[in-house]
């Protein structure tokens, strides 16, 4: 098995960069987005980077980036190019020592296409990574939230369980309780992210049944 965990979320824009940061911290990982979209705002590597405080995490370079803040399938028909699964595989192979955690992180939820035939979903099952959900609440976000948990069941992914991104809701001991995934943490909304905070979250997650 590979040490591996894949952070997706329900959706973009729920806090998979901040907690994948936390994460990362926890673990003493390495830190992988292989295929970013959206250069314009600067990347999510940048961010974990400028996030963590430990002296050895790496935090490896993409795969693919491309410009437009879009699907990866359609940013990279924009670049005229295709992303090319095989070379992510191959790539993670190159950057991972055997004996250390990897922390990957997709673009978007699991159902974001990756090219025409390949939905991020396939690369979770082929990295053959332990996934962590980020869900955050918003109303439709247990539909959202139920839904990533229904398609990882069918797919036999092995699922750690939720970080909730955000303040406390109820909705979350629903998702819970429905999924019935554990709750690994909450990263409370905050008014400044800094690594003195990505710090603080990393101490209070529970990673449990990492393996
Ligand atoms: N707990 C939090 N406190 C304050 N701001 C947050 C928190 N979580 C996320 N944010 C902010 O919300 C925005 C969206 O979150 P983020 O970029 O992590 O989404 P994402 O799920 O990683 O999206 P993508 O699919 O693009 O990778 C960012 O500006 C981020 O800094
Ligand atoms: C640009 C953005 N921040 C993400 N990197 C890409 C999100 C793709 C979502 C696609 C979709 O679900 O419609
Ligand atoms: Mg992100």
């Amino acid at each position: 098995m590979y040490k591996r965990i894949f952070i997706t979320g329900i959706g973009t824009g729920v806090g998979k960069t901040l907690t994948a940061a936390c994460v990362t911290e926890a673990l003493q990982a390495d830190y992988w987005k292989p295929v970013q979209t959206g250069l314009e705002e600067g990347t999510d590597t940048e961010t974990v980077r400028s996030l963590l405080s430990n002296p050895v995490s790496v935090c490896h370079k993409e795969v693919y980036c491309l410009r437009e803040p879009a699907s990866p399938h359609l940013a990279a028909r924009l670049e005229q190019t295709r992303i090319d699964v095989e070379r992510v595989l191959q790539q993670a192979e190159i950057v991972q020592p055997a004996d250390r955690w990897l922390v990957a992180e997709g673009a978007g939820g699991l159902m974001v296409p990756l090219n025409e035939d390949v939905f991020t979903l396939d690369l979770v099952a082929r990295l053959q990574a332990q996934v962590i959900i980020v869900a955050q609440n918003y109303l439709g976000s247990i539909n959202h939230s139920l839904l990533t948990a229904r398609v990882l069941q069918q797919s036999g992914i092995p699922v750690l369980g939720w970080i909730f991104s955000g303040d406390y809701h109820t909705n979350e001991d629903e998702v819970v309780q429905w999924s019935g995934y554990p709750r690994l943490g909450r990263i409370p909304q905050a008014a400044r992210v800094d690594r003195a905070f990505v710090k603080e979250q990393a101490g209070k997650l529970t990673i449990t049944g990492a393996h």
